[in-house]
């Protein structure tokens, strides 16, 4: 088991079915100074277009992990250093807690254990399409935000505990009760991130600053910055 992500501060995470930006290049994502790319997405998801995007960062010094949203696009590829599997918390039907989970287990005979970690999200943007998708409880407070950390770490061994805005900055008091009630694991955020700024205050409270959305609007200085706004902080 690798524990690489204790030493991360920022994570581009590839959704393969968007483009680049017109004249970047995979390696350019790969060469902004992130720890590691993380390739997943929620809509749109094709193992055809996993492999594209596995390929293309296989040959660039950058750890590489896939998300998968389902198990029928989980590629098995050697090119990549693990599988991070989400596992929604607040979401409305258990499928995506632990169903889906069962589902891969069932479906694969050999699953490579040594190389999967599980991330224990808690959605919070209600306009995502993670939010629709897993039918997310989004009302949550501060507190209950904190309760779900503390529940992933202490009770379900949780290694990485995922506070998810996708497509939104999220609220900094939320991020901060739930690094107040973690300890050992790591605490990615994600959602929103476009600048120093933003980078900077989310990575005062997370140990690690995911950054999705930004590489394909506006393209990898963009990203830089947000790698050096999640360093400082
Ligand atoms: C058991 C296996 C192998 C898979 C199941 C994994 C689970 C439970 C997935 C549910 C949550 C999910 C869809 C995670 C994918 C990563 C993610 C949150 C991507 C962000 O998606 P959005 O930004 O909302 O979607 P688009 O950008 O595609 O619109
Ligand atoms: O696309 P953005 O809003 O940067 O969100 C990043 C990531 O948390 C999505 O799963
Ligand atoms: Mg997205």
């Amino acid at each position: 088991m690798t524990t690489r992500w204790a030493e991360w501060d920022h994570i581009v995470k590839i959704d393969p079915d968007k483009t680049l930006v017109e004249g970047e290049t995979f390696e350019d994502v790969c060469e902004t100074g992130t720890d590691a790319i993380e390739i997943g997405g929620t809509t749109g998801m094709t193992t055809d277009k996993m492999q594209r995007v596995i390929d293309a960062c296989a040959t660039h010094d950058v750890p590489l992990y896939l998300e998968p949203s389902a198990p029928e696009v989980a590629v098995n590829d050697e090119a990549l250093d693990g599988y991070l599997i989400p596992t929604v918390l607040n979401a409305g039907d258990p499928f995506w807690t632990v169903g889906a989970h069962k589902e891969w287990a069932r479906m694969e005979d050999d699953l490579p254990w040594d190389r999967i970690t599980t991330e224990a999200y808690v959605v919070m943007n209600p306009e995502a399409s993670v939010a629709t998708y897993t039918e997310a409880d989004c009302d949550l407070s501060p507190d209950d935000v904190a309760a779900y950390a503390e529940v992933a770490e202490e009770m379900f061994g949780q290694e990485i505990v995922y506070i998810e805005y996708s497509g939104t900055l999220g609220d900094p008091a939320v991020v901060e009760a739930a690094a107040d009630a973690t300890d050992d694991a790591a605490l990615f955020y994600g959602g929103g991130v476009h600048d120093y700024d933003s980078a900077h205050q989310m990575g005062e409270h997370a140990d690690v600053v995911v950054v999705g959305d930004l590489v394909h609007a506006e393209g990898v200085d963009a990203v830089e910055e947000t790698v050096r706004g999640a360093k400082d902080a």
